[in-house]
């Protein structure tokens, strides 16, 4: 495997950084267990690190995607046959029998039973293969994307994806019933790839965690910091330890990869000695490293905020803080952003952040004026969190009034806010 079937075209490129890329995007899930110990090896020897069972895995999950794949095809299908003239509907739903308000007509048969009442298991379906929920995270196992699926499900199966799209399509698929996706960084920002992946799909924000990021520099055992030609690590990573790399003298190459633990992962498999991976120190433990430097990111307080994803949105509540994600559009540009923003403004709704990101179907507008010429204006969708549930009247009255200014508004989520208390110098992910 060489550096370039590593990585992927950067969500966030840095200054500075060379950044391989690879070909389009195709699904490859690794179905790896977050304790599965046959495809994470634990030898110290970098030699021996799992290669040939983590392809096979890889394999495997290739070939459960294209069958589940045209077995979502083939259902649909089915689907639409039976709804344009079948008798039956879909019997039963993540594993629940769906409720079938529509008599049988056949004069002959019993009475149709009564439908059930629903329940809340109806409202927030437990996963269709046991109690393990299965989530999907971008990277492969030591990923600090694998200890967010851990934080915000404890003991779920985390099942790694060679990108944030992959990760997104397994939820779709039912290969997955969550994935949690980092979306920014507090010393590297924003994960735009994200932002306009959660537009491109129809999935929902059903939580968020906030994750301390402890970096390590990870390097082969015996190799000291003198023989380093280049470091690699994910492009936010490289980035959250710009300054501390320089002050420790390390002004060598930094190249940017798919995720941390794939950087750690890649100098075991090719033993590689004068290569260090920035990376957690779970990821030096699975794939047979020696730590260099611990704690090596810019800021001791650096936290990533992941969000978690679902097919159905949660139902929103006041019993609990709650924030609430919303994505905007007008056709006059920014123009109506103040109007936007007072309406939250006017009812003590507090913002926590806003994000904007090129407006895709129209990136320009041209406005004339006769007498100056033609202006081109660059055309955004806006991405805003507020403090408040959709439960609350004054959000729903904020929304309300945003509406009347957008001509294009989604709510992405309303969802319990991350309330763990803050601990910036824990380490994470071992
Ligand atoms: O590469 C990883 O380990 C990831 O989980 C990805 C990611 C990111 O995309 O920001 C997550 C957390 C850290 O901020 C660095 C990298």
């Amino acid at each position: 495997m060489d550096l370039k079937s590593l990585t992927r075209i950067a969500s966030t490129p840095s200054v500075g950084l060379t950044h391989h890329r690879v070909a389009p995007a195709r699904i490859v899930i690794q179905c790896v267990s977050r304790n599965d110990s046959t495809n994470v090896n634990t030898n110290s020897s970098p030699a021996n690190v799992g290669s040939g069972q983590v392809g096979r895995a890889r394999h495997d999950w290739q070939s459960a995607c294209a069958i589940l794949a045209s077995k979502v095809v083939s259902s649909e299908q089915q689907d639409t046959e039976k709804s344009n003239g079948g008798a039956e509907g879909i019997s039963a739903v993540n594993g629940h029998p769906t409720l079938d308000l529509v008599p049988v007509n056949n004069p002959s048969s019993s009475p149709a039973p009564l439908p059930k009442p629903l329940s809340i298991a109806d409202l927030s379906p437990s996963p269709m293969h046991g109690a393990q929920l299965r989530v999907a995270y971008q990277g492969v196992p030591g990923a600090y994307s694998e200890a967010a699926a851990g934080k915000a499900y404890p003991n779920c199966e985390a099942i790694p994806c060679d990108q944030f799209e992959v990760a997104f399509q397994a939820v779709e698929l039912w290969i997955a019933d969550r994935a949690v996706l980092p979306v920014e960084n507090s010393l590297g920002g924003s994960i735009h790839r994200n932002y306009d992946l959660l537009l491109r799909h129809r999935l929902h924000i059903v939580g968020e965690v906030q994750l301390p990021v402890h970096h390590c520099l990870l390097s082969l055992p015996g190799v000291r910091k003198e023989y380093l030609t280049r470091v690699i690590s994910h492009p936010q990573a490289l980035s959250q330890c710009e300054h501390t790399l320089t002050k420790m003298g390390l002004t060598v190459a930094r190249e940017a990869v798919d995720d941390t633990a794939g950087a750690a992962e890649y100098i075991a498999l090719n033993n590689l000695r004068d290569t260090a991976a920035i990376a957690s120190a779970r990821a030096a433990e699975l794939y047979g490293l020696q730590i260099l430097a611990d704690g090596i990111q810019d800021d001791s307080g650096n936290v990533t905020r992941f969000v978690m994803l679902a097919r159905e949105p949660i139902i929103p509540r006041t019993d609990r803080p709650f924030k609430t994600s919303i994505v905007f559009a007008h056709d006059k540009g920014t123009s109506v952003l103040f109007k936007v923003l007072s309406a939250f403004a006017f009812r003590n709704i507090s913002l926590t952040k806003i994000e904007s990101r090129p407006h895709r179907n129209r990136p320009i507008r041209l406005v004339d004026d006769a007498n100056v010429g033609t202006a081109k204006h660059f055309e955004y969708m806006f991405y805003v969190d507020f403090e408040a549930s959709m439960a609350e009247v004054r959000a729903q009255n904020a929304l309300a009034e945003v509406q009347e200014f957008t001509s294009f508004l989604r709510v992405l989520g309303s969802y319990p806010m991350d309330m763990t208390p803050w601990t910036p110098s824990s380490s994470n992910g071992d």
